[in-house]
């Protein structure tokens, strides 16, 4: 069963085409990474398919619940991580997640699970701006994990993260997509692409340009050969 379902999304910024008529669908457990050079269009469909930027044509709908017609119920089934951290500085690990938490009717032991999952335990009472790159990430992406929602979207997730942190965080995934949530991620780090993605999405000037399913590539260095000549052209 379809679960999210893209139908001819565009967006301009004023006379810019950012995203040019883009269609795709996921199924439950099915994660999909966005890959593509720089201005290609990754966030710009990220944040519209979070429903925080609002597309200039076409439909989102997940679980048959569209983003257009019924907003706020689509956000529910949402987790987002985007590519920067908005967060108020003066605020403390275990403040932030506890916000993020009551938004969603998350319990307290789930928010110590979380913590525990992006290694932030001992770092739960300091404040946001005492924390380094990496773990500022891995809070973002923790926050984004909070009530285990049906579609999760991150915004180069990676970006920060030491050798250790980007393994834990394919893990997380791979058990995320087990659990059957649709992911949708984008990185310039072809590796983890080919290491968590079933689909593989290039874009170019806000299009598509090619699709790659994992499965039929063979091992993930084929994998990751054929991304890397990709962003060569
Ligand atoms: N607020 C904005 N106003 C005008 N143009 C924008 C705005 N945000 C993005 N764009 C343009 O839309 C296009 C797509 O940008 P987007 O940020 O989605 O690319 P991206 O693939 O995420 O890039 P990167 O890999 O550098 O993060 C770019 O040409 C960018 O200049």
């Amino acid at each position: 069963m379809t679960g999210l379902d893209v139908r001819e999304v565009s967006k301009m910024y004023k006379k810019k085409t950012a995203l040019s008529s883009l269609s795709f669908q996921a199924n439950q457990g099915e994660c999909i990474v966005l890959c593509g050079g720089n201005g290609a269009g990754k966030s710009t469909l990220l944040s519209i398919l979070a429903g925080i930027l609002p597309p200039t044509d076409g439909t989102v709908t997940l679980h048959g619940v569209s983003l257009r017609m019924n907003r706020k119920q689509y956000i529910s089934h949402i987790g987002y991580m985007p590519d920067e951290f908005h967060a108020p500085p003066m605020v403390t690990v275990w403040e932030f997640l506890s916000f993020y938490a009551s938004l969603r009717k998350v319990t307290r032991e789930q928010v110590e699970e979380t913590l525990h999952d992006i290694g932030l335990e001992a770092q739960k009472m300091e404040w946001i701006k005492h924390l380094s790159k990496g773990m500022r990430q891995r809070l973002l992406f923790g926050q984004a994990l909070l009530g285990n929602p049906a579609l999760l979207l991150l915004d180069e997730p990676t970006n920060g993260l030491d050798p250790f942190w980007v393994d834990r965080f394919i893990d997380i995934l791979k058990q995320r997509k087990n659990e059957g949530t649709i992911i949708i991620f984008s990185t310039h780090m072809m590796d983890v692409a080919a290491d968590v993605g079933d689909v593989i999405v290039f874009m170019k000037n806000g299009a598509i340009v090619h699709r790659i399913e994992t499965a039929a590539c063979g091992p993930k260095e084929q994998t990751v050969l054929q991304l890397l000549a990709l962003h060569r052209q």
